[in-house]
């Protein structure tokens, strides 16, 4: 059987990284618009037509591409910021608990997670639910992304000729949109405190939470926290945990050793005295932080196997 699939906002940059890992697969069928891809009747009308939707879209557009769906029938993945805390909508990181693949599957509008909160979330979330981090624990997360995390116009910025940042923080004002999204889905009740950074090459990231150990009720060993990530990932292909001996071994870590995959890899960095952890997660922002991601849910959604068309 073949799914017919609409991308909205086929041409950007997370669009275009969809678009070419669908386009090769015999069990799908993609509707495209080229150059009538602004066009909001032919945009309607693929919208209600197809099995299934991918919105590769601002914040605003995404929410103008719901609301012209009536089509009760269609199933909606919404790559924005949009929906990612919104009743309704399922939170789409299918390792994040038991029952949320099967969540994914018996719903019809799917959020897919920020590229950030899918590194934060995947090292925290098991911390705060086995009790090894307090929900109140003031939490910091640092992280650095590639470049076309901003999308196509930061993409221009930072390969325009003669543009020559090499580093960038930002998020300054703390309020960052993706905070909401960490904060709730990790179960913690006081806002992350998030100080993110962009660097001058394209694609990868780094997502860090540090952790004074002896501040935490238990004063946990590097070991447990590092046995809880693994038995929250056991048997699952796409979240990773890396041995403590492979993690000690690393004199550092870059953030493009993931980069065309869907995977997620979870360090554990410890000091010598067990006072102090590192906990760092690596993954492609566009592989498992966003178009990766959207193709596992697309393959949940359809009652397909999760891992079709991706490494
Ligand atoms: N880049 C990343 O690493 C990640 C991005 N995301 C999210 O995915 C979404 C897309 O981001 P990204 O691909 O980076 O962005 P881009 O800027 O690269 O692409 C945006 C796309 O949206 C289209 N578009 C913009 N406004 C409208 C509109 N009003 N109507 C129809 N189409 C419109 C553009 O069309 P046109 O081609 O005509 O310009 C373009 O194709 C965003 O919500 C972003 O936050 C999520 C996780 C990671
Ligand atoms: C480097 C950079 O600018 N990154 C983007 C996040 C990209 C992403 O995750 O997009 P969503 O917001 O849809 O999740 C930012 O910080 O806004």
């Amino acid at each position: 059987m073949t799914h017919t699939i609409f991308i909205d906002g086929e041409a950007g940059t997370t669009g275009l990284e969809i678009r070419e890992r669908l386009e090769a697969r015999p069990d799908l069928e993609l509707i495209l618009l080229g150059d009538r891809r602004r066009d909001v009747d032919a945009r309607r009308e693929a919208l209600n037509g197809a099995d299934a939707v991918i919105l590769c879209l601002p914040d605003d557009a995404a929410r103008e591409a719901v609301a012209m769906i009536e089509n009760r029938t269609v199933k909606v993945i919404d790559a924005s910021t949009a929906y990612r805390v919104a009743p309704g909508w399922a939170y789409g990181f299918p390792e994040m608990d038991a029952g949320q693949r099967d969540l994914i599957a018996r719903s019809s509008f799917v959020s897919n997670p920020g590229c950030y909160p899918t590194g934060f979330i995947g090292l925290m979330r098991p911390l705060v639910k086995t009790g090894l981090v307090p929900t109140t624990y003031p939490v910091t997360v640092n992280a650095v992304s590639g470049y076309s995390g901003g999308g196509k116009a930061m993409i221009a910025e930072f390969e325009a000729p003669g543009a020559a940042t090499a580093y960038r923080a930002y998020g300054l004002s703390l309020k960052h949109k993706h905070v909401p999204e960490m904060t709730k889905h990790t179960g913690l009740s006081r806002d992350v405190l998030f100080a993110p950074a962009v660097g001058n090459y394209r694609q990868g990231m780094l997502v860090e939470v540090p952790l004074h150990l002896a501040a935490l009720p238990e004063t946990p060993s590097v070991e447990r926290i590092h046995g809880a990530l693994v038995e929250a990932y056991e048997g699952r292909q796409f979240v990773e945990v890396a041995d403590l001996e492979e993690t000690e071994a690393l004199s550092g870590l870059e953030p493009e050793g993931l980069n065309g995959t869907n995977r997620l890899r979870l360090h554990v960095f410890g000091d010598r005295n067990g006072e102090q952890a590192r906990l760092v997660a690596l993954l492609d922002n566009l592989g498992k932080g966003a178009s990766g991601a959207a193709v596992q849910n697309l393959n949940i959604m359809l009652g397909l196997d999760e891992a079709t068309g991706l490494i």
